[in-house]
């Protein structure tokens, strides 16, 4: 998907919810676990109840891995269902020396059809330019992480700045705002507006609303540019709101409640 194609869907939407399909095999409701694959029996129920009112799916991978050929084949399942309208992301945090990256870049864009990568820049320009050569793909890099631990390194103080500046800036000159987006915790608001201002053009993708406590409100006000410019994500909030059999349903309400505020956020 292109960008162009992302912002008119926010806009036709009057949402940037991204909702992450954290789906673990221990929380999804207990009626499932009788179906052939219960982590895609749960998501396309989610799928179903929430379609119309997100921009964007977030696979992390990491739940899908640890079961093995079973998770795989339930990623594989799921991010087929998701209608071709909207955005898909596979939060699996890779980068390598240049030809494994290629691979991870081939396995995720072309195996499995996915929009968009999350990509780890520490091992520098060489680990993240094999994500950036794909038609109409994205890699998403990460910036300034939602996490406690960002302060171990990211905030640390370089060169009269902080270091996760240093790597966005560094790294978005390696490719576009049409081909690399940035993961900026919602958690840490209070920078927000500081790396706005150094990448204008960027979308950034915002995790940590919900279940981490960011504020909507604040990203909103002070993350937004001209075409939005954000894909804000809650995952356990949305895909564990209910814990019975009407769990989508009770998904799509506290979906809903996202996409009503972020409606009054959206400038006409
Ligand atoms: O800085 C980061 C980067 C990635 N994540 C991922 O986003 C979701 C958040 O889940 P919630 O349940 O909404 O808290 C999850 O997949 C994380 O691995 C992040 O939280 N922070």
């Amino acid at each position: 998907m292109n960008r162009q194609e992302l912002v008119q869907l926010i806009r036709e939407r009057k949402s940037y919810l991204c909702i992450g399909l954290d789906t673990d095999i221990h929380k999804i409701p207990k009626h499932l676990l009788s179906h052939p694959d219960p982590i895609f029996a749960f998501n396309k129920a989610i799928i179903d109840a929430t379609k119309d009112i997100c921009v964007a799916y977030k696979i992390n991978t990491a739940f899908y891995e640890c079961l093995g050929i079973r998770g795989w084949e339930s990623l594989q399942r799921t991010v087929e269902y998701i209608p071709k309208e909207i955005f898909t992301i596979a939060d699996a945090k890779r980068g390598d020396i240049g030809n494994t990256s290629t691979y991870y870049a081939k396995t995720f864009y072309e195996t499995y059809g996915f929009d968009s990568v999350t990509v780890a820049p520490y091992m520098g320009r060489d680990s993240v330019e094999p994500f950036l050569g794909f038609s109409e793909k994205w890699a998403i890099v990460l910036g300034l992480t939602s996490n406690e631990g960002s302060r171990d390194v990211q905030q640390l103080q370089l060169d009269g700045g902080f270091v996760y500046e240093k790597v966005m800036k560094t790294t978005a000159s390696w490719g576009t705002p049409d081909n690399m987006m940035f993961v900026v915790g919602a958690t840490k608001a209070d920078v927000v507006a500081d790396i706005r201002r150094l990448l204008p053009d960027h979308f950034f993708l915002v995790p940590g609303v919900g279940a981490q406590g960011g504020s909507l409100k604040e990203i909103s006000e002070k993350g937004m540019n001209k075409e939005i410019g954000l894909l804000v994500n809650a995952s356990r909030a949305v895909i564990y709101a209910g814990n019975d059999e009407k769990f989508a349903e009770d998904a799509r309400a506290v979906a809903l409640q996202y996409q009503a505020e972020m409606a009054g956020y959206i400038p006409a």
